[in-house]
């Protein structure tokens, strides 16, 4: 492999004290100087492949080894570096040069390089060379800035603060005098000391250097709005002061609620269906240390019971039969770092419930298909509108999770136990929708305010909000009347056909809403679930389950 000539070419690479490799069209390397390392540690042999991604990256260009590059220098000019060039004769790079004009050739041309800028500081961030690149660029004179502090001439430079830190600053782009650059910045050390810093900026760049530059300046643009939204979506969640009361009970609860956010007790959230559990448990997450972290809510009656356990724990590639190529994370992991608000916990199954008391004591979890356990870090909080003690009784709940999930219960009362709130909550909401929907405020006669404080409300506040959104649309007016309310609230003090089960009741008090709903938007389904603040789909299927005319 190593024929006279190429030995020859290496030794006069050492010789120039630059890491010389050559490769022949197929990537193999046919000679390589002696203390040729790749970044990995090994040496380069004579006879092996080139590693993969060497051949990708480079591509016929030269490219500087970051890791290895510019490994001191010294003054003004002297350099030891690490020089690597895929080629097709090994003539394209030493052909022209006489020996001893190999090393000033090199040398020269990486210093006078116009694709590069290269800028060294002393430690006390003092110019010790300026490529005449960057000379141009910065509009100094030759030679104007050596000795100066950088930061006299290039305020924006971090290479005084590599120069005394000793940590390098690789790969960034950056915004330089209005144009997006991608610079490199390493310390220069003379044994375990640190005496200056190198930087590079590359200017014009290869096409796939400014490719890659521009793709993570979109995905620097993309995460930024991601992380405003976050921001955004952290802001519209709720937070105890968001939790509006006038009624005394409740301000217990929310202090109660406040001083334990903040630890690690599971809080079991009680209360009729719409009372407000999802808004406690945002602002349980919010009130803790996790706030930063996800909030991850899961609706256990919403899922078919076939699929809970792939939402909770995900699975692996392949795990079954068309699952995503990938696999995917469950619920657990996605609440790593933060809180799992699992609501309606009552409905999950019991071999579901079984496996949530292992994590919840083991705090690993296996995805589907894999047998790799993952350590996962969450706070649990759970909610639920059924009675579990009584579940537990009739064998539907299992009692060693019931007693593990029930740390910290609170219980929130139904509106019913609470009408001080009716009038707050309903202008309350009746702001919201008008600003919302850009509708004039709506004032409610007397009249409509004592159907209001005598209804029953089963769907609770969530029932409330509903019908200030229908009110909305169906008052032509400014002030919401006694007739404009549905059938129900007519009726003193109970709801039409309002009799059985609590289930049997919010079925009822739900289908006269959509029907009242639906007579104001005309039979007009969109409009009626935009009023009813609901997606089609669900209306359509709200109207399936309750058996209503399609
Ligand atoms: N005290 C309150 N202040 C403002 N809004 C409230 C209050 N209580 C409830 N709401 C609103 O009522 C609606 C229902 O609340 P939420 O979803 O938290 O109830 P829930 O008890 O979790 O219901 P479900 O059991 O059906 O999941 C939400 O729109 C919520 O914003």
């Amino acid at each position: 492999m190593d024929t006279p000539a190429t030995a020859a070419k290496t030794r006069k690479a050492e010789y120039c004290r630059c890491g010389v490799i050559f490769c022949d069209e197929a990537g193999r390397i046919t000679a390589a100087s002696k203390d040729y390392i790749w970044p990995a540690g090994m040496k380069a042999k004579a006879g092996e492949d080139l590693p993969a991604e060497l051949l990708l990256l480079h591509a016929g260009e030269w490219v500087f080894l970051e890791k290895d590059w510019f490994v001191q220098a010294e003054g003004k000019g002297r350099v030891e570096m690490l020089l690597f060039r895929r080629i097709r004769a090994a003539d394209q790079v030493l052909g022209p040069y006489g020996d001893s004009a190999i090393n000033e050739g090199m040398v020269h041309m990486v210093l006078n390089n116009p694709y590069e800028g290269l800028t060294s500081v002393d430690r006390e961030g003092k110019v010790t060379f300026l490529s005449p690149v960057n000379e141009k660029w910065l509009g100094l004179e030759e030679g104007g800035g050596m000795g100066l502090p950088l930061s006299s001439f290039a305020p924006g430079s971090r290479l005084a603060e590599i120069a005394l830190t000793g940590v390098s600053d690789t790969t960034q782009v950056v915004d330089i005098q209005g144009q997006t650059k991608v610079t490199v910045n390493l310390p220069i050390k003379k044994g375990q000391k640190v005496i200056g810093a190198v930087g590079r900026i590359l200017f014009k760049s290869t096409d796939q250097i400014d490719k890659l530059a521009n793709r993570i300046r979109t995905m620097e643009l993309k995460v930024e709005r991601y992380e405003t939204l976050l921001d955004e979506m952290r802001g519209n969640r709720y937070n105890f002061d968001k939790i509006l009361t006038n009624n005394k009970p409740m301000r217990a609860l929310i202090d109660q609620a406040r001083r334990v956010a903040d630890s690690s007790a599971t809080v079991l959230i009680l209360g009729e269906s719409g009372t407000g559990k999802e808004l406690f448990a945002q602002a349980l997450h919010e009130g803790s240390a996790r706030r930063r972290g996800p909030f991850v809510a899961i609706n256990c009656s919403a899922l078919p019971h076939d699929l809970i356990e792939s939402e909770l724990f995900g699975y692996d590639e392949g795990a079954f039969s068309g699952a995503k190529r990938k696999g995917k994370p469950g619920k657990f992991e996605l609440a790593c770092g933060g809180t799992l608000f699992l609501d309606e916990i009552g409905e999950l199954p019991l071999e579901s419930q079984a496996k949530l008391l292992r994590v919840l004591e083991e705090r690993k979890i296996d995805r589907l298909g894999s047998t790799s356990p993952i350590s996962v870090d969450f706070r649990l909080l759970a909610a639920t509108n059924r009675n579990l003690e009584s579940s537990v009784n009739t064998g539907k709940f299992r009692s060693d999770l019931f007693y593990r999930i029930n740390e910290f219960p609170i219980e929130l009362p139904p509106l019913r136990s609470r009408r001080d709130d009716i009038p707050l909550l309903s202008k309350h909401f009746l702001e919201e929708i008008t600003h919302k929907e850009k509708l004039p405020m709506l004032t409610i006669s007397e009249e409509a305010k004592a159907a209001l404080m005598r209804y029953d409300w089963p769907g609770n506040v969530r029932e409330l909000r509903g019908l200030m959104r229908q009110m909305t649309w169906k008052t032509q007016g400014h002030t919401i009347e006694l007739h404009h309310l549905p059938a129900a609230f007519t009726e003193e003090g109970t709801i039409i056909g309002a009799s059985g089960s609590l289930e049997e009741q919010l079925a009822s008090a739900e289908r006269a809403i959509i029907e009242t709903a639906l007579e104001t938007a005309q039979g007009n389904r969109a409009l009626t679930a935009r009023m009813l603040g609901i997606h089609r789909t669900a209306l359509y299927k709200k109207m399936t389950r309750l058996g209503m005319e399609m």
